[in-house]
């Protein structure tokens, strides 16, 4: 059983002009994976993401989480739901700027009023893991852009939730800070088997994953599996974009990863 579901799911905006931003869209997602979402823009994917999250209803089809249909719930279920079982990474971080680092890491587990000893346990573990222990008591202005996303990598993962979403993660980093919140996120992947699904425009970055979902206005363009180096996969990757169009491949091709 996929631990999720996205079975033929199509979302309109009604307004002036009907735009539908997703069509009869349908994919599993294995527990353990690592997939990246790419397109061009405009071709849906943070609307499959608000889908995904639960912040937005499709139109029809259905969106599966393990047995949890999560268009079903009420209101204070789905809080709930969300709560528990996913994890959020933005491009611009989303710290809580008047919260320290700890504070804010701590932030999924007080909302969901855990008792103290728990988040001292998970708060040090993952402080550990993430080389965050020198600046838990510093505010999100007084850390550096990596540091920042590492932060909010913590607080996405300190509640164990099932699935991991990230809309372009390294959007907001430079190309070394971009390595290491990939080489991270790669890591948590493989050691805990946590699901992660990432929408990126960066090939480099998609090349961290399991797979590839290609969409092109709103649909299913292609898919590909990584099965062998890193540096093949990426090529493959923007070979498929090249195919999907309006972005700089030519550029990239010569590319050699780290
Ligand atoms: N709230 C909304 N109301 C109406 N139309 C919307 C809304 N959100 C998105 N759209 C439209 O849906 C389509 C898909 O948008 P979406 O933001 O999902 O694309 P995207 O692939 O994430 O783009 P980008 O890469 O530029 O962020 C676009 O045509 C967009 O204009």
């Amino acid at each position: 059983m996929p631990i999720l579901q996205v079975k033929d799911v199509t979302k309109v905006y009604e307004g002036k002009v009907t735009n539908r931003a997703i069509n009869q869209l349908s994919f599993d997602l294995a527990k353990g994976e690592f997939l990246a979402v790419m397109g061009p823009s405009g071709s849906g994917k943070t609307t499959l993401l608000n889908l995904i999250s639960t912040i937005d209803k499709p139109t029809s089809g259905d969106i599966v989480f393990n047995y949890i249909k999560p268009q079903n719930l009420n209101k204070t279920e789905l809080a709930f739901f969300r709560r528990r079982e996913l994890g959020f990474i933005f491009q611009d971080f989303n710290l809580l700027p008047m919260l320290t680092v700890e504070e804010n890491i701590v932030l999924p587990l007080t909302l969901d009023q855990q008792p103290v000893d728990v988040m001292e346990e998970r708060l040090n573990t993952l402080a550990e893991r993430l080389d965050l222990k020198p600046f838990m008591n510093k505010r999100p202005n007084e850390i550096s852009g990596g540091q920042a996303q590492r932060v909010a990598i913590a607080r996405a993962l300190i509640h164990r939730p099932s699935i991991i979403l990230a809309d372009e993660p390294t959007g907001n980093l430079d190309s070394n800070n971009s390595r290491e919140v990939l080489e991270l996120l790669s890591k948590i992947n493989k050691e805990r088997q946590t699901t992660i699904v990432m929408v990126t425009h960066d090939p480099i970055a998609a090349s961290f994953c399991d797979r590839v979902l290609f969409i092109k206005d709103g649909e299913f363009f292609n898919e590909i599996y990584r099965d062998d180096r890193r540096q093949t996969f990426f090529q493959r990757i923007l070979n498929v974009l090249s195919l999907l169009g309006g972005g700089q491949v030519g550029d990239l091709s010569s590319i050699r990863l780290p």
